[in-house]
């Protein structure tokens, strides 16, 4: 999984502008801070937040640049203009990804400035028009996957959208990476 979040280069290269016009992002789930640490070289502007388990940051030397919070993502989700999910959601079912996504919507926005933020999701979004068959074939080995040793799955782009739209976004936009999974960005 560490040498996996190494393909955060290649996103961060590749969709620059993604990344560009924000001043701060909270990376839920982000472990020992590795996407984060990609994302900040690149984009040394940043102030990043890494929010995981207590015992998973528990160690974790903030820098000047990185903070780790050690926390609970159906509680609370630190304020930031970004929240990036790398291989998180497909762990969870549609309930629980409901609640994740209101905290999200609540850490997005800007009370004083009335700005609003926008939710980063990496991951498989089965069945796009334009794969091959065999691409298909080895997402929904990770969908039986993620149904044995979790509660959660893959989805289709309508079961993402279902997902968005429930937790009162507006917008989002898929854009595929490399491999098997997408960027989705989703808009207030
Ligand atoms: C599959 S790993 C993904 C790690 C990382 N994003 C990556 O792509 O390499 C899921 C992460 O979610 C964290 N996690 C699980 N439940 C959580 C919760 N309730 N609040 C915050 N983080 C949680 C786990 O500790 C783990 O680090
Ligand atoms: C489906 O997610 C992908 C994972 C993954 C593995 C283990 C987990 O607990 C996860 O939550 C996600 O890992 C990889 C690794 C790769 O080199 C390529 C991939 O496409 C993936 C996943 O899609």
């Amino acid at each position: 999984m560490a040498s996996d979040s190494q393909m955060m280069c290649l996103v961060v290269k590749d969709c620059k502008q993604v990344f560009q016009d924000m001043d701060s992002l909270v990376d839920v789930g982000g472990g020992t801070g590795i996407i984060a640490n990609t994302i900040l070289a690149a984009f040394p502007h940043l102030k990043c937040t890494v929010l995981d388990l207590p015992h998973v940051v528990a160690n974790m030397p903030d820098t000047e640049n990185l903070k780790y919070v050690g926390g609970d993502m159906f509680h609370s989700i630190p304020s930031a203009n970004a929240i990036l999910f790398k291989h998180v959601l497909h762990n969870w079912s549609d309930e629980d990804c409901a609640k994740i996504l209101k905290r999200c919507r609540e850490a997005i926005e800007d009370k004083n400035e009335g700005r609003k933020g926008k939710v980063l999701i990496i991951d498989i979004v089965l069945d796009r028009d334009e794969e091959e068959a065999d691409m298909t074939e080895v997402k929904l080995i990770f969908d039986v996957a993620m149904m044995a040793v979790a509660t959660g799955r893959q989805r289709t782009e309508k079961e993402w959208e279902k997902l968005f739209i429930e937790a009162g976004f507006m917008n989002y936009k898929i854009t595929p990476l490399f491999g098997l999974r997408s960027l989705i960005q989703v808009f207030p």
